[in-house]
């Protein structure tokens, strides 16, 4: 269970609150308009951005206080945050070592995440003899090494096409009924929330709402997301 007990996050003049509880195991959706808040909600999930009030905790653990490499918590950026000057299995590996200096079994784990994404004979390459779907792969892959159970991704195929986008959700989900992980995923396409998340939270009017069924949300729509969804 991850608790968002009454937090209260700003950044400038922006403020948003959040309370409430998502349930190990739940797939959400984090939608919403642009400059609502997502990105802020995820930052500080993930510990890089300080709660003006408020706490997180997972499971019984309070982690209000602990960096972000302490938390139990994998994190992928639209961009990849893919190294150009390292190899795939390279990339992969600095989520297990960031000095990639693997013990044999750590070199195996890498391996088998990158053959578990597809890309098992294309682990010497760099991020620049790589399709953009297949540094999404790389990306995922080092995500999964990380073994976390509570996954955040930040509009991680955006700039792929439908198809590829498809794709790559259909992995995620794959990897997260292999894992049980947690997961919460900002989008602005409802079809992706449709595609992979039964729950959603809605980022409104500085309030990131309780997570409510995916499908109820985006047929009937409130009025904030109605405006957003055009
Ligand atoms: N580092 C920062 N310093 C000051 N204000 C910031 C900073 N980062 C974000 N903001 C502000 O916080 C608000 C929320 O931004 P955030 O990126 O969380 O929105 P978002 O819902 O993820 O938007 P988008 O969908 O456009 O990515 C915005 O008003 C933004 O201008």
């Amino acid at each position: 269970m991850l608790t968002l007990d009454a937090l209260t996050l700003t950044q400038d003049d922006f403020r948003l609150t959040a309370d409430f509880k998502i349930p190990t195991g739940t797939r959400a959706a984090v939608i919403g308009p642009s400059g609502a808040g997502k990105s802020t909600l995820l930052a500080a999930i993930a510990g890089f951005l300080t709660p003006e009030s408020g706490g997180i905790r997972w499971q019984s653990s309070d982690l209000t206080e602990t960096g972000p490499g302490n938390r139990p918590i994998a994190m992928l950026f639209q961009d990849n945050n893919l190294f150009p000057h390292l190899t795939a299995a390279q990339n992969v590996a600095l989520g297990l070592r960031p000095n990639l200096r693997l013990a044999r079994d750590e070199t195996k784990t890498v391996s088998a995440a990158l053959s578990r994404v597809g890309l098992a004979d294309h682990q010497s390459r760099k991020p620049a003899q790589l399709s953009g779907g297949q540094q999404s792969r790389v990306a995922l892959a080092r995500v999964l090494v990380q073994s976390r159970p509570l996954i955040l991704l930040d509009e991680p195929f955006a700039a792929l096409g439908p198809a590829l986008k498809a794709e790559m959700l259909d992995l995620v989900a794959e990897l997260l009924d292999e894992t049980n992980a947690t997961l919460l995923m900002v989008s602005h396409d409802p079809a992706d929330a449709r595609r992979i998340a039964d729950q959603t939270i809605l980022v409104a009017d500085g309030t990131a709402h309780p997570p409510t069924d995916t499908k109820a949300l985006l047929d009937t729509p409130p009025e904030a997301l109605k405006a957003y969804l055009g």
